[in-house]
């Protein structure tokens, strides 16, 4: 398997939809287009950010398709298919594979507090429904499960498993999980506050849910961290941890707030779909300072 198809920085994907709320083709094929002319190395599609448990099996074929008509061939292209059955897990896999996905990923089963065999079995059986490789999703504070080393151990059997995309926050999850595997086996940073961190610890590239609204300061945090130069990645993760706070701190769900910035630089994926929330009142114009900061951090390291 080459793996360096997968190192470097992997937004994950956006849901986008139109005004009314429903999924925008449109909207998924210009945004995919504007993330891959910044210079990307693949996307996640179907994730976190891309709100996968709030929409219809339908929807996320769809988006998972028109990702790939537009992408396919140019850069590495990674399907969450995590649903809360087996059974939809396993359609939205084989799914992503007639598509044209490099990769496959799902999260733990969701809703019931399940023992870890059950996990074992969701994950096997998405592993044995295609030829593609697999990548575990490891979000405890979404999923309530944290993927222990002993289960890695034992899903290390199979061939598929080639990674983990690791959100968890302690950065030593990367260091034991990259321990317990071998050379080739590829941990994401998930936690973006912590990029440059994860990085020397151990992650060979980065799939983050922030990533799309600045994809020019993860991909010169990454420009730093390959060329050794350490200080100037500790300070541009600083002003990156400095908008993420930004980005947080407004009364909607940060996706609303991210998609806020984008609208406002000319890429518009709608809102958020509930029960996500939407920024609202007065907290809607502080938007504009979010991507004043963005804007001046990219400057900012645009000649270092
Ligand atoms: C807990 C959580 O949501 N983690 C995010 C981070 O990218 C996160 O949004 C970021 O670090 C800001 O807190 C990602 O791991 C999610 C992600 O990659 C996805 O959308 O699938």
């Amino acid at each position: 398997m080459q793996l360096n198809m997968f190192k470097g920085i992997i937004p994950a994907f956006y849901a986008c939809y139109d005004e009314a709320g429903e999924v925008s083709l449109e909207r998924i094929k210009n945004l995919s287009t504007h993330l891959y002319e910044k210079g990307i190395r693949g996307l996640y599609v179907g994730g976190s950010s891309g709100e996968c448990i709030y929409q219809t099996l339908d929807e996320r074929k769809a988006t998972l398709k028109c990702v790939a008509e537009n992408l396919q061939g140019k850069i590495t292209l990674i399907a969450h298919v995590g649903a809360p059955s087996t059974k939809e897990s396993i359609e939205l896999a084989r799914y992503a594979k007639e598509v044209g996905y490099d990769a496959l990923s799902a999260i733990p089963p969701i809703y019931f507090k399940l023992p870890e065999s059950a996990i074992e079995k969701y994950w096997t059986e998405i592993m044995d429904s295609t030829d593609l490789p697999f990548i575990i999703y490891n979000i405890p504070q979404t999923t309530g499960y944290n993927l222990s080393v002993p289960l890695l151990k034992r899903l290390l059997t199979n061939d598929k498993l080639i990674g983990v995309k690791n959100s968890s926050m302690p950065v030593m999850d990367i260091e034991r999980f990259k321990a317990a595997s071998h050379e080739d086996f590829i941990v994401f940073n998930g936690p973006d506050e912590q990029y440059v961190s994860g990085r020397l610890i151990g992650a060979e590239g980065g799939i983050g849910g922030t990533y799309g609204v600045m994809p020019e300061l993860f991909l010169k945090a990454e420009e730093f961290i390959s060329a050794g130069n350490f200080s100037d990645a500790r300070k541009i993760q600083h002003d990156i941890n400095d908008i993420i706070i930004a980005l947080c701190s407004l009364n909607g769900s940060m996706y609303s707030v991210i998609k806020g910035v984008l609208k406002l630089s000319g890429i518009n994926i709608g809102s958020v779909r509930g029960p996500l929330e939407a920024v609202t009142g007065e907290d809607i114009k502080k938007i504009d300072d979010i991507k004043k900061k963005i804007e001046e951090a990219i400057v900012k390291y645009q000649t270092i």
